[in-house]
């Protein structure tokens, strides 16, 4: 299914960072978001994966079809990697964690509680849950932080993998992942500061 979006305003502690944004990601499709640090990438995404509301604007065809790997990595620190996999897996009603562990070479860690990865390796395992959600559109935002070049290498090609069996992203990301997306540079669609109605007469 076709992800929608359409004449979207998005907002960050109640203020409007982005306004009309209207693009579409169909089935086998990365869209690749950029803009400068600060420019709304994250609010946007957030609000197209539905955990917050948008000021203005519809999102479609996203029911239920999306898994969202944010910035952080929102791991459980006592399970083991096999454990954490397990978990998620079956919040999403699926089973079989193999795939992921094998993509995102996790075997030897398999047995290691995620509190005791490295920086990369937790990434590893934020991104290898993506695999067990079998949700069809991935958004993702900066998730190649951390990564070394062969693993960002290794997640491309899995992305890539995942557009190949007809599935969807929507990533930002700084760096070129190499691969056959479409990119959209969110700077234009930067919001107008809010208009001033709260005029002060005292300082005539
Ligand atoms: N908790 C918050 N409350 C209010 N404003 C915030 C909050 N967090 C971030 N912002 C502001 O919201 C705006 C959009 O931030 P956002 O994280 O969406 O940008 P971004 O494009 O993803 O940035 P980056 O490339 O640095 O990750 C920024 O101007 C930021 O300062």
């Amino acid at each position: 299914m076709t992800l929608s979006i359409t004449d979207l305003t998005v907002a960050r502690g109640g203020l409007p960072v982005l306004e009309g944004v209207s693009f579409d990601v169909p089935p086998g499709v990365a869209l690749i978001l950029r803009g400068p640090n600060g420019i709304g990438k994250t609010t946007l995404l957030r609000t197209v994966a539905g955990l917050q509301p948008p000021m203005k604007g519809h999102v479609t065809g996203g029911e239920d079809q999306i898994a969202y790997a944010a910035h952080a990595d929102g791991i459980k620190p006592t399970l083991t990697v096999a454990e954490n996999l397990r978990f998620w897996a079956s919040v999403f009603g699926q089973d079989g964690i193999e795939r992921a562990i094998d993509g995102f070479n996790l075997g030897a860690l398999r047995d290691r509680p995620a509190g005791a990865l490295s920086a990369g390796q937790k990434r590893r395992l934020g991104l290898a849950r993506m695999l067990v959600t079998g949700r069809p559109i991935w958004i993702m935002d900066e998730p190649t932080v951390s990564l070394d070049t062969d693993h960002v290498r290794q997640f491309a090609q899995i992305v890539q993998d995942h557009l190949d069996q007809g599935g969807s992203a929507l990533i930002a990301t700084h760096i070129d992942l190499g691969l056959e997306g479409k990119v959209l540079n969110v700077g234009p669609f930067k919001a107008a500061p809010p208009p001033i109605d709260d005029f002060d007469g005292g300082f005539l």
